[in-house]
């Protein structure tokens, strides 16, 4: 049988199959090949006692990606919300979620929350010429939400987002039983204070959010970050200049003749997103081979 590990708590893991949720042991030979089984998993199981539900895991299948902080395997889709005002929007955020994204072979989705206090069009306008997805919504108004369930429908998700952009509202707005769901978790781990950062799977709007009750969502800036040389291939609009600056290995930054700032110049490429690119390059343009993690 195969299914997803939905949750993992001290070596038990739940997978949801077709047939139900079966908590399962990982098989001795995960840790010879010094992989653990992560939520978000792709797995094989076999059942151990039907009547119990009780099974074994057998093999995980390859995953499309892998976030060590929180630990989470294959998620699909990555929800970037921000709001059009109330807080101001942070490009540089929502860049730096972008191109984590880009890193690590999820697709982004940028959503700008809170259109009835602010136009959010600009915003997504930017984004829809890269070729991503983004989305007007409003967890106030229900602007947009149909939108975002279709998103979600059949795919592992994360929000991701500063505080207070509304990413509790919109998973409300979703569904409302979501709420409910990870709250009485929040509650559980607020006693244990300082427990390790947990992660799982809840079912929502046809298909799966991942989250870390209690701490609101997965922070996944604060764990990951784009090398210098990962840069370039992390803003995809940046493609189509390459080999076009006067110098071989242009950081497009301060050197002549750089086709990339020709482009801003022009309004080809958005302003924002060079400037984002530029504050990103130049906090990790020092970091050392050896200073990694
Ligand atoms: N006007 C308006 N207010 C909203 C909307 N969505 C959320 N809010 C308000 O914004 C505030 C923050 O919303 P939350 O859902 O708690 O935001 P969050 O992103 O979960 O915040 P953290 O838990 O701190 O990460 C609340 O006062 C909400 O009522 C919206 O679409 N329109
Ligand atoms: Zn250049």
């Amino acid at each position: 049988m195969t299914g997803r590990v939905v949750k993992g708590i001290g070596g038990f893991y739940y997978v949801q199959t077709d047939g139900g949720v079966y908590c399962c042991r990982a098989r001795g030979r995960f840790r010879k090949d010094s992989v653990s089984p992560a939520v978000g998993d792709r797995v094989e199981i076999s059942v151990v006692d039907e009547a119990a539900r009780e099974g074994a895991l057998e093999r995980i299948e390859p995953r499309r990606n892998f976030l060590i902080r929180p630990p989470i395997a294959n998620i699909d889709v990555m929800l970037i919300i921000a709001a059009a005002a109330n807080p101001a929007p942070s490009t540089l955020l929502i860049d730096k979620l972008v191109a984590i994204c880009e890193k690590k072979n999820i697709t982004p989705c940028v959503c700008i929350n809170k259109t009835d206090l602010a136009d959010g069009e600009e915003l997504c306008r930017i984004y829809r010429d890269i070729g991503y997805e983004a989305l007007a919504v409003s967890a106030a108004t229900g602007e947009g939400i149909d939108r975002l369930r279709t998103v979600i429908e059949g795919r592992v998700c994360a929000f991701s987002g500063n505080s207070g952009v509304g990413k509790s509202s919109l998973l409300n707005a979703l569904d409302a039983s979501f709420a409910a769901q990870t709250g009485e978790l929040s509650a559980k781990i607020e006693r244990g204070r300082h427990t390790t950062r947990h992660v799982e799977l809840f079912a929502l709007a046809g298909g799966w959010i991942a989250d870390t009750p209690g701490f609101g969502d997965i922070s996944i800036e604060r764990f990951e970050t784009v090398y210098k040389e990962e840069l370039p291939g992390c803003f995809a609009e940046l493609g189509q200049y390459e080999g076009q600056c006067r110098f071989l290995g242009c950081a497009h930054d301060r050197e002549p003749g750089c086709a990339v700032k020709r482009a801003v110049e022009t309004g080809e490429m958005a302003r924002s997103r060079y400037e984002s690119y530029l504050s990103m390059y130049h906090e990790v343009k020092d970091i050392k081979e050896w200073e990694r993690r």
